[in-house]
């Protein structure tokens, strides 16, 4: 049942003519080549915000020339530069904002000044792009969220396992060495049974900074469960990635968090897999955590390499 505010065809009227409006205002709305029509209409087909750059930009340049476009943003730890065209001296710059709430900067430059009708005509462009701009800056902000980890703010085992199906990709096809890390803190129930949870939490954040600290920024590091974390290591063989792990470990067996009357260490066990051809993501992870089950074994506090599975090519 439609609600009261609901425009619905009953209330508009049976009649074939009022139809035909309707329709016809639809078709006229779609086809209206009117710039401020064309942008609001192509912003709300997209909730990606580099795409909705692009159409702005688009749209834009049909009603003002302009020689660059930049947008600036940062979301969370990303920041975001979508630019076009080359520079001149002369610049317009837009702070965008709604409702109080930052949605990025936008630089238009060119040679020569930008005159009272052409800034008129941004602003009113702007006015229009600022909702669809907002909302695709807030479905990243979620989307990062989701891929996430809250409380070390490294990204999680569903980023983790997105990587690992694109590293799979990239690296059949340009036969490329991929390696992984899996670490796992030593004895960390014992961490939280003496020190309480709110230590063993600082604890995991340290953790978590030693390991991005120790790897290149080509590497990805995740937390990918309770106390385990990995680590993607692109163009890398497994004698490199062993060296990896091994600085992984040292750096953490030199962390201390000061809890009052103690100081709290911790040690971390790893295992490395460097993938093997036509390896699945699964099959990958599972030679990485089966080497860093044997590391646990062989006394923790150490790093053990994957045993390669030979396959038949039949
Ligand atoms: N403080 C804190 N503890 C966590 C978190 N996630 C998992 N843990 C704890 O990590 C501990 C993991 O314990 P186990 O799986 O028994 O492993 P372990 O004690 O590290 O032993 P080994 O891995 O065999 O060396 C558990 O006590 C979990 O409660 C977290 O977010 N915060």
């Amino acid at each position: 049942m439609p609600s009261k505010n609901t425009p619905n065809i009953a209330r508009l009227g049976d009649s074939a003519n009022q139809l035909a409006i309707i329709r016809q205002a639809t078709a006229d709305w779609q086809q209206n080549s009117n710039p401020f029509t064309v942008l609001s209409r192509r912003m709300a087909t997209s909730l990606v915000l580099e795409e909705l750059i692009a159409i702005f930009t688009e749209v834009l340049e049909t009603l003002v020339r302009f020689d660059q476009l930049t947008y600036r943003h940062r979301i969370g730890k990303q920041d975001l530069v979508f630019r076009s065209g080359l520079g001149g001296q002369h610049r317009c710059e837009y702070r965008l904002s709604l409702q109080g709430e930052h949605y990025g900067e936008l630089t238009l430059a060119r040679r020569h000044r930008f005159d009272e009708v052409e800034l008129t005509a941004i602003e009113q462009m702007l006015a229009i792009a600022i909702c669809p701009i907002r909302n695709a800056c807030q479905y990243a902000v979620i989307e990062q969220a989701t891929l996430t980890d809250s409380l070390t703010s490294a990204p999680n085992k569903r980023a983790l396992d997105l990587a690992l199906s694109q590293a799979c990709s990239v690296a059949e096809r340009h036969r490329e060495n991929y390696s992984l890390i899996i670490c796992d803190l030593d004895h960390f129930k014992q961490v939280n049974d003496t020190y309480g949870h709110v230590i063993g939490d600082h604890l995991l954040k340290a953790a978590a900074r030693e390991i991005e600290l120790a790897v290149r920024s080509s590497d990805q590091s995740y937390r990918f469960g309770g106390e385990e974390f990995a680590v993607l290591l692109p163009h890398t063989e497994e004698k490199d990635a062993q060296v990896v792990a091994e600085r992984i470990r040292r750096r953490i067996a030199n962390l201390t968090v000061d809890c009052g009357d103690d100081d709290v260490t911790v040690t971390v066990s790893a295992g490395v897999a460097t993938r093997q051809r036509n390896e699945s993501p699964e099959q990958w992870l599972a030679r990485a955590d089966e080497a860093l089950y044997r590391a646990k074994s062989c006394g923790r506090n150490c790093t053990s390499i994957a045993s390669r599975i030979a396959r038949s090519t039949g």
